[in-house]
């Protein structure tokens, strides 16, 4: 589904680049877990296949086409769901509200769909009441739920997320994993994960460890 080649990115200076001629694969129907030591590039690589950055170098293949040329903004609006640590939903909303105008701004298959929005929250454990309440009001694990939601009824079929269980307990952690493999098996997306939980990075189908500039499997 997704292929780097000969990826390449630098912030400053050339002579310092983060990583260079990646040339990797993530099929959909699987997840994948980045990890590598804190400052090493995940965050960054991760922005490149989002299409919330260009590469320096090389270039990213979404179903065979260069991203570039899908258009970053059409590639973000159509093919890419992001999910954060720090959840961002629109906190002056409802849960259920968050779904439709998710769906409504990447012209989902299921744009309006109340009923679906709903369905999918009841799924991931939130009570009818709640669906309605703002979403501050929510538990941080519940928050990360909502997120989660948001990517399963939207058609995007690239899930990125970062460290997304960063701020949750093991439960919640748990509970996650077991969702983002759900996004990969049952929905057949592609799920990428950059974490520094050796849970999350276990519980993944796949794994690559970034380090010293490059990416190997684990
Ligand atoms: N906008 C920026 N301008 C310049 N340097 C940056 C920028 N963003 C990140 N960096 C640097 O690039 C390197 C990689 O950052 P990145 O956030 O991708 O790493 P990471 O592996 O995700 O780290 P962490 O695990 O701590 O989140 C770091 O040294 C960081 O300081």
């Amino acid at each position: 589904m997704l292929k780097t080649k000969d990826l390449g990115y630098w912030y400053d200076n050339p002579k310092n680049s983060l990583f260079e001629n990646v040339n990797l694969e993530f099929e959909a129907g699987q997840s994948y877990a980045i990890v590598g030591q804190s400052g090493s590039g995940k965050t960054t690589f991760l922005s490149l296949i989002a299409g919330l950055d260009k590469p320096k170098s090389g270039s990213i293949e979404f179903e065979g086409k260069d991203i570039g040329q899908i258009g970053l903004t059409n590639y973000r609006k159509k093919d890419v769901s992001i999910i954060f640590q720090s959840y961002n939903l629109f906190t002056y909303m409802s849960p259920l509200n968050n779904l439709l105008t998710a769906m409504a701004i990447t012209e989902s298959s299921h744009t309006g769909d109340k009923a679906f929005a709903a369905d999918m929250l009841r799924k991931l454990g939130l009570t009818d009441e709640q669906m309605k309440q703002n979403v501050q009001q929510l538990s941080g694990g519940q928050q990360q739920r909502v997120a989660i939601a948001r990517t399963m009824v939207c058609d995007a079929r690239l899930v990125v997320a970062d460290e997304p269980t960063g701020n949750l307990d093991e439960d919640n952690t748990a509970e996650v994993i077991e969702l983002f493999q759900q996004i990969a098996h049952e929905q057949h997306k592609c799920v990428v994960i950059v974490t520094h939980e050796s849970t999350v990075a276990n519980a993944c189908d796949n794994a690559y460890r970034l380090e010293k500039h490059e990416f190997s499997v684990i």
